[in-house]
């Protein structure tokens, strides 16, 4: 089948779109990918929603927030259209497309997790049949709703010698475990680059550490470090999901913008290593995927933290900037053929899981 996948990621940087050729198993052959970057303004609007959906008890329609999932679909059915004009590709050739949406917020605990943007409205504005909301049915069956890209992560190292781990360095970091007879475990491992671009904001009005050039002209601080590793998170066993508003960067406060980078960058390395303590053993390989890959600093102190030398997924001929837009696109065949796409060994559900509601677009 030929499916778009899109998502929006953590970061609120835009939306990455990617097209591929898949049987939801094995077959996958990418066909094309691109990233659609929000304006200042779009990211604000879509900040300002996260924050309002994080005092929620529950997800609920705020006039805020629905005008943030209309921004949402809008975005996302031109980073569609631009994918397709690129690819050279008509719309009415593509069997589905997969929308993650943006997670407003995640409260497992809850029993609820929260992403943006109507699944009908985006198939009514492309005219192809969208799988949306992905995570929901894994909440309601007892599971995590997160990680969810193991499955197509398994599906790429299927030609790989295991053990290995594939880790995505987004806003947060998971880790995916790829063992022998293709066991799988994941979890979320702790923010990867969300702090940091969170102190480049306030202390340089930057929107990232680039290459990690910061952190590289700073001293981490041993003091703050340990106070951020004293967290709970790092103990407990997995399965386990953050919301990208659980860890802040209150206790770098008082440090120099150089410090603080390279503490907040340790940190991010330190907790990669402490969730090698969680995997079934050692795996042999550690590639990398996500925007966190370009950032020389995060990976020399994850080299040197977790003795085994990150390898960008590039090296490999998988496109470290298009693999959870392509999760996407995978799952939602998936979600056609009815395999399931979460598992106890990823987001804990007691059984396999499958997921996503299909949206078919309205006859014209
Ligand atoms: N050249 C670079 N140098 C350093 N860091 C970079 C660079 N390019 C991207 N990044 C980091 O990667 C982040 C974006 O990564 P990515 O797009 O994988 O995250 P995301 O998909 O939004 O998050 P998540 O995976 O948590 O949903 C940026 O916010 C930035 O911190
Ligand atoms: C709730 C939510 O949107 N979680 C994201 C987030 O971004 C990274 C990490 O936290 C991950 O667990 C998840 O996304 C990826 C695509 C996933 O589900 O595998």
């Amino acid at each position: 089948m030929l499916a778009i996948g899109l998502m929006s990621g953590t970061s609120l940087d835009g939306v990455d779109a990617a097209l591929i050729e898949t049987d939801g198993e094995r077959m996958v052959r990418p066909l094309g990918f691109r990233s659609e970057p929000y304006s200042d303004s779009a990211r604000a609007e879509l900040a300002e929603a996260t924050a309002l959906a994080l005092t929620f008890d529950r997800p609920r329609a705020s006039p805020p927030i629905v005008a943030a999932g209309e921004l949402i679909v809008r975005t996302h059915a031109l980073a569609v259209q631009k994918l397709l004009r690129d690819a050279g590709v008509e719309a009415e050739t593509v069997d589905v497309i997969g929308f993650h949406g943006q997670t407003v917020a995640h409260r497992p605990d809850r029993g609820w997790t929260w992403q943006i943007g109507e699944g009908q409205a985006l198939a009514d504005a492309t005219g192809i049949a969208t799988v949306h909301d992905f995570r929901s049915a894994d909440v309601a069956a007892g599971g995590q709703g997160a990680p969810l890209i193991p499955v197509y992560h398994a599906a790429l190292a299927a030609g790989l010698e295991p053990p290995v781990a594939l880790l995505n360095l987004g806003g947060v970091a998971n880790i995916t475990f790829i063992g022998r007879e293709g066991a799988l475990v994941a979890f979320d491992t702790g923010p990867a680059n969300g702090l940091i671009d969170h102190w480049m904001e306030a202390e340089c009005g930057q929107r990232f550490d680039a290459g990690g050039a910061l952190a590289a002209a700073g001293r981490v601080d041993p003091a703050v470090l340990a106070k951020m590793l004293a967290h709970g998170w790092f103990d407990q066993a997995p399965p386990k999901s953050l919301d990208r508003n659980d860890f802040t960067i209150e206790a770098a406060h008082g440090l120099s913008a150089a410090d603080g980078a390279a503490t907040l960058t340790a940190f991010t390395a330190r907790t990669v290593a402490r969730a090698f303590d969680h995997l079934p053993e050692r795996p042999r390989r550690l590639l990398v995927a996500g925007g966190g890959r370009h950032n020389a600093t995060m990976l020399a102190m994850i080299a040197a933290e977790t003795g085994l030398t990150p390898e960008p997924t590039d090296r490999l001929g998988w496109n470290g900037d298009a693999l959870e837009a392509e999760g996407f696109a995978y799952m939602a065949v998936r979600r056609l053929r009815d395999l399931p796409i979460s598992f106890p060994g990823t987001t804990g559900v007691p059984r396999v899981m499958t997921g996503g509601m299909l949206c078919c677009p309205a006859e014209v």
